[in-house]
């Protein structure tokens, strides 16, 4: 198969849910993508506060979640790297690895609207390419709108097709609450988070 055009996914994934993988299936087709790489944040620098499930948990659920889609993969580069996993070190250090035409990062609509609070977001917009979608309750048109994305529009794809309002959190939440999370991941993922009793 030829790697024209990849994407990098990558999150905390605490845990992974429908919501990831219905964009990523819709955004490779929209795209014509040939592969998308899932990449589980070592240490994501914004949660540094946050209590995150183990790095090998969200890896083997990320792994599980993705096993039966052929054009899906997964890296453990970030969960390998020392320190936080800064996208623009993952732009700078995995990128050039990966032999394709075109890389792109995927992410949500929140994510863009804090970009800049990011590590070296000028240098990260500047040479990243970007695959934007749209989230319940972010309006991606009035956050492009704003005077700083202006340098960065053409490397900033956006991808407004369907998406649900379902997070991670939501899921934890509901776990804490002894509530069923049965059809907001898949089926292997709601048992290994039974077996494992994780977010109890
Ligand atoms: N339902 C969704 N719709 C659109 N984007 C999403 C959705 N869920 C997650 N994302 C995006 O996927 C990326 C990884 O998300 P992450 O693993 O943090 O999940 P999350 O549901 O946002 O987690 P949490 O609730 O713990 O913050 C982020 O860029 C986020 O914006
Ligand atoms: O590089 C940064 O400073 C940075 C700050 C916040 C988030 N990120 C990355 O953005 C992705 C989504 O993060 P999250 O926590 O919403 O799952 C994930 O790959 C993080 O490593 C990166």
């Amino acid at each position: 198969m030829s790697n024209n055009k990849v994407a990098i996914f990558g999150g905390t994934f605490d845990p992974p849910h429908l919501g990831h993988l219905i964009l990523s299936e819709q955004i490779k087709n929209y795209f014509g993508l040939d592969k998308i790489i899932f990449m589980p944040a070592g240490r994501p620098p914004h949660k540094r506060n946050q209590c995150v499930s183990s790095d090998q948990d969200r890896l083997k659920m990320v792994e599980l979640a993705v096993e039966d889609n052929p054009f899906f993969e997964v890296s453990d580069w970030e969960i390998r790297a020392e320190g936080y996993s800064y996208t623009a070190r993952t732009l700078k250090e995995f990128v050039p690895t990966i032999a394709a035409k075109e890389v792109f990062f995927i992410i949500g609509a929140d994510s863009l609207a804090d970009i800049f609070d990011w590590h070296k977001p000028e240098y990260l917009l500047a040479n990243g390419k970007f695959i934007v979608f749209k989230r319940p309750g972010y309006d991606l048109d009035k956050i492009l709108a704003k005077e700083k994305y202006q340098a960065y529009l053409d490397n900033l794809k956006l991808y407004q097709g369907i998406s649900i309002d379902l997070s991670s959190s939501f899921i934890r939440d509901q776990i804490k609450k002894n509530n069923s999370i049965k059809y907001l991941s898949r089926d292997n993922v709601v048992a290994y988070i039974d077996r494992k009793k994780l977010y109890r």
